[in-house]
């Protein structure tokens, strides 16, 4: 599997899949950074799709069943799919830009749909794993991953008309280190791969990419790599809207993403989860289109 030399960029300014604002500004964000330059100047041709338009509810409603405002993001879930969907059958490699990571419901309904067995790296400092029934929160942007699964409100596993999206034996989360009781439980019962940070700290992050390429290479066709920049540690990635101390540095994360750019098994890819009014001087997305361009390939070359 190789990235393709031709990448559309997606943006979704979502910020209902959670209730701090802002978050909506982060494809504006990545691209203020010099994401798409970025892209560009490693010899990629990159097309700018623009953002998909996000139709806001009139007013926050009482969430029902414990999912804030389900339906826009069921809504722009769908308009996603879509677009994805169509990027994908054009040959392109989909880049997407969030958004809170609610977004990857859609982009992966659009994506999978073209995989016997896609697999998915989730990384996040959160595993994403909640439903209606086990959320805190009722944000839905903790719910992306349960949703992949089949699992959880029913019109949302269901955009595009198939479920489940990801089987669990084809995920690896890395960096967890705030995982809700009922993700806990979840995560047992299905056997889900995690790396969380303990591990993480234990191995080194060459062999946690090791072991994860070694793991999804036996058993996928493609692989979807869906990173929370609020699995970097704070200090590195500080506007992010649920930050969680004691993550991963800028460092591991670049070493994580050209080991995987070596390896050649990521097909396509998301952004998410910044938010520039939470950021100091949009450092965040300084970094993610820093972490964009060490995936496709960007390296220091003494020649
Ligand atoms: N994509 C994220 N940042 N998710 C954070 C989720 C936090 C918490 N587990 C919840 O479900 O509300
Ligand atoms: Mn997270
Ligand atoms: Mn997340």
């Amino acid at each position: 599997m190789f990235i393709h030399k031709d990448i559309s960029v997606i943006g979704v300014p979502m910020d209902l899949g959670q209730r701090r604002r802002g978050v909506d500004m982060g494809p504006s964000a990545m691209r203020y950074a010099g994401l798409l330059e970025q892209i560009t100047s490693l010899g990629f041709n990159v097309k700018d799709c623009g953002d998909i338009r996000i139709d806001r509810p009139e007013k926050e409603k009482d969430p029902e069943k414990n999912l804030r405002n389900l339906k826009e993001v069921f809504a722009a879930s769908e308009k996603l799919e879509k677009e994805v969907d169509l990027i994908v059958q054009e040959g392109k490699f989909p880049l997407i830009l969030g958004g809170d990571h609610s977004i990857s419901i859609g982009s992966i309904a659009g994506i999978s749909r073209h995989y016997e067995n896609l697999g998915l790296i989730w990384y996040d400092a959160h595993a994403d794993l909640n439903t209606g029934e086990t959320s805190p929160s009722g944000n839905i942007h903790g719910m992306p991953l349960a949703v992949n699964l089949g699992l959880g409100d029913s019109s949302l596993r269901n955009i595009g008309n198939y479920s489940p999206k990801v089987k669990a034996e084809n995920i690896v989360i890395i960096g967890a280190r705030s995982i809700d009781e009922g993700e806990k439980l979840l995560i047992k019962e299905k056997g889900i791969k995690v790396f969380t940070m303990h591990e993480v700290d234990r191995l080194g992050m060459p062999k946690v990419i090791e072991e994860t390429i070694h793991y999804l290479s036996q058993r996928t066709d493609g692989v979807h790599l869906s990173l929370d920049l609020d699995a970097l540690d704070p200090l590195d990635a500080p506007g992010v809207g649920t930050p969680v101390m004691g993550g991963l540095t800028y460092r591991e994360s670049h070493l994580a993403l050209e080991m995987l750019s070596e390896a050649k098994i990521i097909t396509s890819a998301e952004f998410v989860e910044v938010n520039p009014i939470l950021d100091d001087k949009n450092r965040t997305a300084d970094v993610a289109s820093e972490l964009v361009a060490s995936l496709l390939g960007k390296k220091l070359v003494l020649t």
